[in-house]
C-alpha cells in the first residue's frame, strides 16, 4: 500500500454509530466566523438536509465534513477514523475512493464528453478505459441522460448536466454523497427530476447523503434536517 493510500481498517459504522460524526467545529475566514461550534452527524445509507439563511455556514459545514477545508477547532470523524489525523494525502485518497460530490455549477470538465466525465473517477481509482467508459453509459442510462453521452457539457441543458454531475459522483459507489445546492441553478421541474433521481440512485447503492440546500421542497427528498444559523448547527427532530 502506498503511503498515501486511505486504510478503512476501523470499525465500520453500524446502524447506531454514525458513519460521519462532526464535533465542536469552528472556522473563520480572516475575522468572518463561519462555524462556531457546529455538530453534525449522519448514519450510513441516510439522506440529512442540511438548512439555513444564506451565509450561516452550510458551505462551510459541507467542506469540513468532506476533509476539504481543515477546521480551525474541532474533529469531523469518518467511519471511526479522525479526518484530521490524516495526512492530505490521505484525504485525497479517502475523498477519491469513499465520498462524491455535486456542487450547484461548473463541476463537468468542459473538453471532456459526458461520457468521459462519469468514466473520470474510475479512471482515476485505476479502472481500465473500456470497463469505465461501460460503467459511465450504464451510469448515464441510469439518470435518464445516455442520449447525450458523445456531447460534451457546453451542448447540453443545465437539468442534462446536473444528471450527468449526479451520475458522476455515484459511479464510484462512494459511501458518502456531499450535494451542494445541486438543483439551485434549475427551475422547478428540472429540479424535481434530479432530486428524484438522485435520491434513488443513492438509496440503491447505499450512500449516505449530505445535501445543502436553502429550498424546503428539496429538503422534502430527505430523512432529517439539520438547520445552520449563525454557524452553529441544530437537528430538526421529527421535522420529516
Ligand atoms: N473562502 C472564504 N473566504 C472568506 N470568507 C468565506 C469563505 N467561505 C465562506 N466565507 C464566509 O463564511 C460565512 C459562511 O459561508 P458559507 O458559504 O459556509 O455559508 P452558506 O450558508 O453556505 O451560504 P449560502 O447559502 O449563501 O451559500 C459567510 O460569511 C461567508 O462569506
Amino acid at each position: 500500500m502506498s503511503s498515501t493510500a486511505y486504510d478503512p481498517a476501523p470499525p465500520a459504522a453500524t446502524a447506531e454509530t454514525p458513519l460521519l460524526a462532526a464535533t465542536g467545529l469552528h472556522k473563520t475566514y480572516g475575522s468572518t466566523p463561519a462555524l462556531a461550534g457546529a455538530d453534525f452527524s449522519i448514519r450510513a445509507g441516510e439522506t440529512v438536509a442540511v438548512m439555513g439563511p444564506s451565509g450561516s455556514g452550510k458551505s462551510t459545514l459541507l467542506h469540513c465534513l468532506a476533509g476539504i477545508v481543515p477546521p480551525d477547532q474541532g474533529t469531523v470523524r469518518y467511519n471511526g477514523r479522525d479526518l484530521g489525523s490524516l495526512s492530505d494525502g490521505e484525504r485525497s485518497a479517502l475523498r477519491r475512493a469513499d465520498f462524491g460530490f455535486v456542487f450547484q455549477f461548473g463541476q463537468l470538465v468542459p473538453e471532456l464528453t459526458c461520457e468521459e466525465n462519469v468514466a473520470l473517477p474510475l479512471r482515476l481509482t485505476g479502472t481500465g478505459r473500456k470497463a469505465a467508459a461501460a460503467r459511465a453509459t450504464e451510469w448515464l442510462a441510469r439518470l435518464e441522460v445516455d442520449d447525450v453521452r458523445h456531447h460534451r457539457p457546453g451542448q447540453i441543458s443545465g437539468g442534462q448536466g446536473q444528471r450527468v454531475a449526479v451520475a458522476r459522483a455515484l459511479v464510484n459507489t462512494p459511501r458518502v454523497l456531499f450535494a451542494d445546492e445541486p438543483t439551485g441553478a434549475l427551475d422547478s421541474l428540472n429540479g424535481e427530476r434530479v432530486m428524484q433521481l438522485l435520491v434513488a440512485a443513492a438509496q440503491d447503492t447505499k450512500a449516505a447523503v449530505v445535501l445543502v440546500t436553502h429550498e424546503s421542497r428539496v429538503a422534502a427528498y430527505s430523512d432529517r434536517e439539520v438547520v445552520v444559523r449563525d454557524g452553529r448547527a441544530r437537528d430538526m427532530a421529527g421535522a420529516l
